[in-house]
């Protein structure tokens, strides 16, 4: 993982002005991903791609920020199984299939893993690259897992293309509203207060259980 930055140990660190409200301390909040230095060639050019080479810019997403449609809340609730860490909910209400939010974090391949990290969200399969968001990342790194706090998720992770300042086009995971489905009973997208939940996937929690054995 990269060095830390220093910084005044009472504020949270920030690669930008603005940190949102309940930002961890120590923490680097990120506007923009960060690229490990040791991503072999094929992948960096696999997520940070020519502008030929990208979907339609109609595809595309602006970066957009600071993230006001969400909220970190510590969560204080026993029945929770994440009680007393924190979560992200919703401060306004948001409709099926629309971008919550960016999933940003240092983008590293095979070459450059924390296998420790509970915050690694796959970004490109062919090529192992990942986007850790244990040391740095924006409000996306609170995102629970829906079991055991509700009947499914609410949220899932998709592509995304996004302009860069270099000209070239990233690809990164965004976080959106699930679609309201064929019969509509999720017409209603996300509600106020309520909280995002994705699912991690059964992988995340049996590679877990081998951890903890
Ligand atoms: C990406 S983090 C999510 C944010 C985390 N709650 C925090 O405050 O930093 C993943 C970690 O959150 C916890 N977690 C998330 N969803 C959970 C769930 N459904 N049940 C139990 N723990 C969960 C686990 O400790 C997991 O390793």
């Amino acid at each position: 993982m990269p060095s830390k930055q220093k910084g005044s140990p009472d504020k949270p660190r920030s690669a930008g002005p603005k940190i949102p409200k309940g930002w961890p301390q120590g923490l680097l909040y990120l506007h923009a991903p960060v690229y490990s230095k040791k991503l072999a060639v094929e992948a960096h050019n696999a997520v940070l791609l020519a502008s030929s080479d990208a979907p339609d810019a109609g595809q595309r997403s602006s970066a957009c920020r600071p993230h006001t449609n969400v909220k970190i809340t510590k969560i204080i609730s026993p029945s929770h199984p994440a009680d007393g860490q924190h979560g992200l909910f919703a401060s306004q209400p948001l409709a099926p299939d629309t971008l919550i939010l960016p999933y940003l974090g240092y983008v590293h391949d095979k070459n450059d893993t924390n296998p420790a990290s509970d915050y690694d969200l796959s970004l490109d399969r062919d090529y192992g690259i990942g986007v850790d968001a244990s040391e740095m990342g924006n409000e996306a790194r609170f995102i629970n897992d829906y079991r055991g706090v509700s009947g499914a998720p609410n949220a899932d992770f998709r592509e995304i293309y996004v302009d860069s300042d270099n000209g070239r086009v990233e690809k990164r995971m965004g976080v959106f509203v699930l679609s309201a489905g064929k019969s509509g009973k999720r017409a209603k997208g996300i509600a106020k207060g309520e909280e995002i939940l994705v699912s991690y996937g059964k992988g995340f929690w049996t590679e877990r259980e081998k951890k903890q054995d």
